[in-house]
């Protein structure tokens, strides 16, 4: 783990990382192999790939959704190697420890506008996550932490009392968006957040995350194909094929002299 004396962690680092999904309690395919990088403090990394290559898995690891039961669970074990966030380490993550990992950590799933709670308000799913710390939380300052994290995704105040399937998937996604940001982290993973969605989520998640970036701390790593996005974020990008990363750094240079052949075919496709 590097650090440097009396200074933070790096808020990403994952070493010769690993790892299998299990099914029925045992080892499948491996999704990563011998993965290493760095997102430092003030860094936008973005995760880009070919279906399968292992962008979801990867950024389901660093949120600490090693173990996702029901319906469309999965159950991911990393077999080499290890990943920590701000300074813990993932691969033996305990309750108490995952606990501290999501106080730090938004994590904005692939399908996280179906993952809200159908029978809950707009307000409630936005506060769950302070409640949820801390049933005794004060109810205003709740409240008020939930206005400026809904307005900082673009929502109007009148969708608070709005249950999900009174709204938009763009609005859905938006209140996914706040209620991951409700704790303050300073590391985002975000999983294809701007995917089939209408155009202005997009604007929102680079505003967004620009404002999250005025933490000297924040790092944040965004699996999506918007090159566009990444570039107005003066992202390095990280390339993966078949669970490895095949292309790593500033995204005119990986683009421009690709190391392998699926980042080339894939610069094309893009228009990079
Ligand atoms: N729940 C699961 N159970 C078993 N294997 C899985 C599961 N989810 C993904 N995998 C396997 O892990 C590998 C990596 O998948 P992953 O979803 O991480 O890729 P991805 O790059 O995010 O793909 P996509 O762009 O299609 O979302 C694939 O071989 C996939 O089949």
């Amino acid at each position: 783990m590097k650090t440097q004396p009396g200074s933070a962690p790096t808020p990403i680092v994952v070493q010769d990382l690993s790892a299998q999904y299990r099914t029925k309690g045992r080892p499948g395919g491996y999704a990563l192999r011998g993965v290493s990088f760095e997102v430092k403090a003030g860094e936008i990394l973005g995760v880009l790939g070919e279906s399968g290559g292992g962008k979801s898995t990867l950024a389901r690891i660093l949120a600490g959704e090693l173990v996702q039961k029901g319906p469309g669970g999965y159950d991911i074990r990393i077999s080499g190697g290890d990943a920590f966030v701000n300074g813990l380490a993932l691969r033996t993550l305990s309750q108490s420890k995952r606990n501290r990992l999501t106080f730090h950590t938004a994590y904005l799933p692939q399908d996280a506008n179906d993952r809200l709670e159908r029978t809950a308000t707009v307000a409630e799913l936005i506060q769950q996550p302070i409640f949820a710390r801390d049933k005794r939380f004060n109810a205003d300052a709740a409240q008020n932490r939930a206005l400026t994290v809904l307005d900082a995704v673009g929502l109007p105040l009148a969708v608070m009392e709005k249950y999900p399937y009174e709204l938009s998937d763009g609005q859905r996604q938006r209140v996914a968006f706040a209620r991951s940001l409700v704790l303050g982290p300073n590391v985002l993973i975000a999983d294809e957040p701007t995917a089939g969605i209408d155009a202005t989520v997009r604007d929102t998640v680079v505003q967004v995350i620009t404002q999250l970036r005025q933490d000297p701390a924040f790092a944040g790593l965004v699996v999506t194909h918007d090159l566009a996005v990444l570039r107005q974020l003066g992202a390095k990008v990280a390339i993966m094929h078949d669970g490895v990363i095949v292309g790593y750094g500033e995204i005119d240079e990986v683009f421009g002299k690709p190391d392998h052949p699926y980042v080339a075919r894939l610069g094309q496709a893009l228009g990079a």
